[in-house]
């Protein structure tokens, strides 16, 4: 067994490579969801485990579309090692079916504890319980189920407020003791982190990345340059008045400042983005910049549409033309949007960064590049956690399998994990997306596969702009805008924005408090991520996503400390 973590990552790197030259091998994606699952990436080791049952159930479907390459895949392991099942005297097709079934059961096994561990307890559940029914006497899956509905309980007992559970049944005979399977949390996190295996993520502060960004700032706001700056750390939100966590160094990041003098009132920045989705009709809003389209039945301006697929509309040639330079040829009437409708209601907002994802998918295939190497997301931060990246590794087998589960454990548990990360949105429905573009999930493996799309969606997550619906309230729109997202956020902002087709941002004629407006020569440019008309609380509430912690500017921490004063004056 390796025993460093240099070595895990050699091997991780080692399987991986199998896999470009066989990428139908069930097995090999089992060997490599081991290893993440050593290296503490319990989300990529359930990636990788669905993928091997999705081939175990190719290998068994003959009418499969890839049933003739993964059932090859895996009779080459029974050809090459005889010995790696059944007895000398069984014949090929016996041995097959042995090694089909222990895969089956190491990928139900993989799937259950991996997305337990990531604290998608209903769905763990449901792999548990569908082995269960083709493995009923397996123990480690029946463990498993126990230890799944104990933190189960243990969780919604926290969750609830009068410290109790009430059990309900649905009669589908599912045994839950006290707790019903369908009320199990099922919100994971997953490590946020330049993976140290990608080689895509550019040293944004080199001079050749601050060239080029300055480059496409000119176009867009000739009067700003990026460049890198130190931002306060924020406040961690877990931290409670009794245990105030010791003050963090300020983070060097990037941020926008003015090169000269700009007048309050001035327009500073405008920028369209053909990175942008919308959860509407496709005649609602413009397909390529999201601009709201005027009711077709009465439309005077011109409006395009594709002359392939008779429903994606365009606010005029120009938004086609770009749209089939860059992404639509991989969509055109394929429906990609359906994916985004299989997530349920209540998840409007993950919804869109799944659909975002589906358009970077498709202007990557479209220009033939790799995903993170797309213009728009290149240089995008991914309030990746730093530090990340560095290869750990829980402590080594001792031969006791048990014990090194809940050593694995007890390691990632140690590790800081914050992407949101479910089932469906990190593993299942990317796969639906490259499925509904006719892309081989298997052979596109080097453009996709779950640590490209988290780190896609780390980006989405920190960057992406939403345009809420004024019917009832929900993001209906969301657009990244590579370059006016390089600008920072404070309470008492200097600009003002405003996104219909294109993002536009201004100089603020007043500052908060009624100061006048202007941004000095050399100074930075702030933007805001909510509503600053708002008091602290529900500022720093409604910023905290974008921001990763509460928003430490000046303006917070004055009336944070105003408050404070306040009720202990009573
Ligand atoms: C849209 S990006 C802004 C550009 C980013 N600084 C960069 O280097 O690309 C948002 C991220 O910038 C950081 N950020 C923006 N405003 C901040 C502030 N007022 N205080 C601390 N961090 C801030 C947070 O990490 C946030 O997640």
């Amino acid at each position: 067994m390796p025993q460093s973590p240099h070595i895990w990552l050699a091997e991780r790197n080692r399987l991986t490579d199998l896999l470009y030259e066989s990428p139908y091998d069930l097995i090999l994606y089992l060997d490599r969801a081991r290893v993440y699952t050593r290296l503490g990436y319990p989300d990529l080791a359930a990636g990788d485990a669905y993928r091997a049952l999705l081939l175990a159930d190719e290998v068994r479907d003959e009418t499969g579309e890839y049933h003739e390459e993964a059932a090859l895949a895996l009779s080459d392991h029974c050809d090459t090692d005889p010995g790696i099942c059944g007895n000398g005297d069984a014949t090929t097709d016996e041995r097959l079916e042995q090694l089909l079934n222990e895969g089956t059961l190491k990928c139900y096994r993989v799937l259950s504890s991996n997305l337990s561990r990531c604290g998608c307890l209903k769905s763990a559940w449901d792999f548990c319980k569908r082995g269960l029914a083709l493995f009923a006497e397996d123990t480690e899956l029946s463990e498993e189920r126990e230890r799944i509905l104990s933190c189960g309980k243990r969780l919604l007992r926290e969750q609830s407020s009068d410290g109790g559970h009430v059990s309900r049944d649905d009669g589908d005979g599912d045994e839950g003791g006290d707790v019903h399977p369908n009320d199990l949390p099922d919100q994971g996190f997953a490590r946020r982190e330049v993976y140290p295996w990608n080689a895509y993520e550019p040293d944004r502060f080199s001079p050749e990345s601050l060239d080029f960004l300055n480059k496409e700032m000119a176009k867009v706001a000739p009067k700003c340059e990026v460049k890198a700056t130190f931002l306060p750390s924020l406040q961690d939100i877990t931290t409670t008045d009794e245990e105030p966590s010791a003050p963090l160094p300020p983070r060097r990041q990037l941020g926008v400042f003015a090169k000269e003098d700009l007048e309050p009132g001035e327009i500073i920045l405008r920028e369209t983005s053909l990175l942008t989705v919308n959860n509407r009709l496709h005649d609602s809003f413009c397909d390529a910049c999201s601009t709201r389209l005027p009711d077709i039945s009465i439309a005077e301006s011109p409006i395009a549409a594709c002359p392939d697929c008779d429903d994606t509309f365009f606010c005029n040639a120009e938004c086609l033309r770009r749209a089939l330079e860059s992404y639509h040829p991989a969509v055109c009437g394929r429906d990609v949007e359906a994916v985004g409708r299989e997530v349920e209601r209540k998840e409007t907002t993950d919804a869109l960064y799944l659909l975002l994802l589906g358009r970077a998918i498709a202007m990557a295939e479209t220009k033939g590049c790799h995903p993170l190497e797309l213009r728009e997301v290149k240089y995008i931060w991914g309030d990746f956690v730093e530090g990340g990246g560095m290869p750990s590794v829980a402590a080594d087998d001792s031969g006791d399998d048990a014990a090194a589960e809940e050593r694995e454990g007890a390691f990632y548990a140690s590790l800081p994990h914050t992407l949101p990360f479910t089932f469906p949105l990190n593993i299942l429905l990317p796969l639906h997306l490259l499925l509904k573009m006719s892309l081989d999930p298997y052979t596109a493996l080097r453009h996709h596969e779950p640590w490209i799309h988290n780190t896609l969606l780390s980006k989405f997550r920190g960057t992406a702009s939403a345009r809420l619906s004024s019917h009832d309230g929900t993001p209906e729109v969301s657009a990244v805008h590579p370059l006016w997202c390089l600008a920072n956020h404070d309470c008492d902002p200097n600009v003002r924005w405003e996104w219909g087709g294109e993002i536009r941002f201004w100089v603020r004629e007043r500052r908060v408090g009624g100061r006048e407006g202007g941004v000095g020569k050399g100074e930075e440019v702030f933007g805001h991520y909510c509503d600053v008309g708002l008091g602290v609380k529900e500022r720093r509430g409604w910023a905290v996503g974008s921001l990763g912690g509460l928003c430490m500017c000046e303006r917070c921490k004055r009336e944070e400390a105003e408050e404070a004063r306040r009720e202990l004056m009573g």
